[in-house]
């Protein structure tokens, strides 16, 4: 099957980790019989420093004229003063490009469950899916700013928070049949809006189970029972908080990927990490958040099950093997590098493809 896929690497880390993506994609291609168009496109800092502009036209329009997009990371320390921040290339594609609805998976992986900082009684169950609002709220709001004073307008329409909550309500009913509304409605009037229009749609999903916790609360019972969670659906700002906060159960955050999409195949892919400015250029990245982004895609955009299965297996296998990069490291494993465990991934999808070919010899 031909796919176009854009690639926007970004800056620091997202460099990096996105080879591991593109040559888990070539070892798909090969495995499978596809043909992905890979094109790389600058966004972010580096955008800014070739072209003047954090997300040229080039690249969005290349990302309008994809199947789906992968993007690595973009911001850092050298953009930090400048007039036009890397961010601002990303939030603007997220709400040109549509994709409203973002999926974060945190699921406890037995081969990490040494690397987290909490008892492994306590994470080893997690599996929870943070459903996050991509496209409104405080960071789309009207911002003003004179010398002391600052404004950043946080709204939100019914039918932001309808799309997004439906989304998750139709993801917990594949799942645990579990839904967390995470707000702050006992201040904000956003969130007692954003409460009632999720009490309203439970009656249509008598099927999930509804409850809703106030977001001090959730970042509190996400720490002290995370298996107490299936689905958490929430606005954009609380939704970034708190899956930085749930990437602690796992021990880090390089592992987490997403997808953000909107009501057609499209999506945009990213790992949950940003350009970890502190480890970028040492070859030491974790890449697993980025090469579970682009199965996320494989699943997601283009229906290919068994190729998500391919790769998600060899990720696992990895693991389990005792390859970890340094952020995953325990006294029980020497680390490896961001390239050597992107081989090690290819390696196992490609010996995978061998032997499926051998057992056919036999059967
Ligand atoms: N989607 C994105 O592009 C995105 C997401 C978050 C932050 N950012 C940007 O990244 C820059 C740095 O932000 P930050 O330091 O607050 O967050 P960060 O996620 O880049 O880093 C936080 C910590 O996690 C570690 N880390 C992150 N990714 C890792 C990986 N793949 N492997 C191993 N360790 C990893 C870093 O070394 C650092 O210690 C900022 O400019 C921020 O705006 C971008
Ligand atoms: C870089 C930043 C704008 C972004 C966000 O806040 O959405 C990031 O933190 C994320 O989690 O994707
Ligand atoms: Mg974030």
């Amino acid at each position: 099957m031909k796919k176009t896929i854009a690639l926007l690497p970004g800056d620091g880390v997202g460099q990096e980790v996105m080879r591991g993506a593109v040559h888990v994609l070539r070892s798909i291609e090969k495995r499978f019989g596809h043909d992905f168009d890979l094109k790389e496109f600058p966004i972010g800092g580096t955008a800014i420093d070739l072209t003047g502009s954090p997300l040229p036209n080039d690249t969005l329009r290349a990302c309008q004229n994809s199947d789906a997009v992968l993007l690595g990371a973009v911001g850092g320390p050298r953009w930090d003063h400048s007039k036009m921040r890397p961010e601002d290339g990303l939030l603007q594609l997220r709400k040109e490009l549509g994709v409203y609805v973002n999926l974060r998976p945190v699921q406890s992986m037995s081969a990490l469950l040494e690397r987290s900082p909490l008892k492994s009684e306590i994470v080893k169950d997690t599996d929870l899916l943070i459903v996050r609002e991509l496209t409104g709220g405080i960071y789309f709001g009207e911002k003003k700013r004179d010398v002391d004073r600052a404004e950043d307008a946080l709204v939100y329409h019914k039918f932001e928070i309808e799309r997004t909550v439906r989304r998750a309500y139709e993801q917990a009913r594949k799942r645990k049949g579990k839904l967390t509304s995470v707000d702050k409605a006992n201040v904000l009037e956003s969130s007692k809006l954003w409460r009632s229009t999720v009490s309203e749609l439970a009656t249509e999903y008598r099927d999930v189970v509804t409850e809703h916790l106030l977001v001090d609360h959730a970042a509190m019972k996400l720490i002290l029972k995370p298996a107490h969670f299936d689905v958490i659906v929430t606005e954009n700002m609380f939704g970034d908080i708190l899956s930085d906060e749930a990437s602690v159960l796992l021990g880090t955050i390089g592992v987490l990927p997403s997808a953000s999409l909107r009501d057609d195949d499209f999506g945009l892919y990213e790992p949950v990490h940003g350009s970890a400015p502190d480890i970028s250029g040492t070859d030491s990245a974790n890449p697993i958040g980025m090469i579970m982004s682009a199965a996320m895609m494989l699943k997601l955009s283009f229906h290919m099950h068994e190729e998500y299965e391919a790769v998600e297996r060899a990720v696992r296998e990895v693991l389990n093997a005792g390859y970890r990069t340094a952020d995953m490291r325990t006294s029980r494993f020497q680390s490896v590098s961001t390239s050597q465990l992107i081989d090690q991934v290819v390696y196992r999808i490609e010996e995978d493809a061998v032997s499926a070919s051998l057992l056919e010899l036999y059967v």
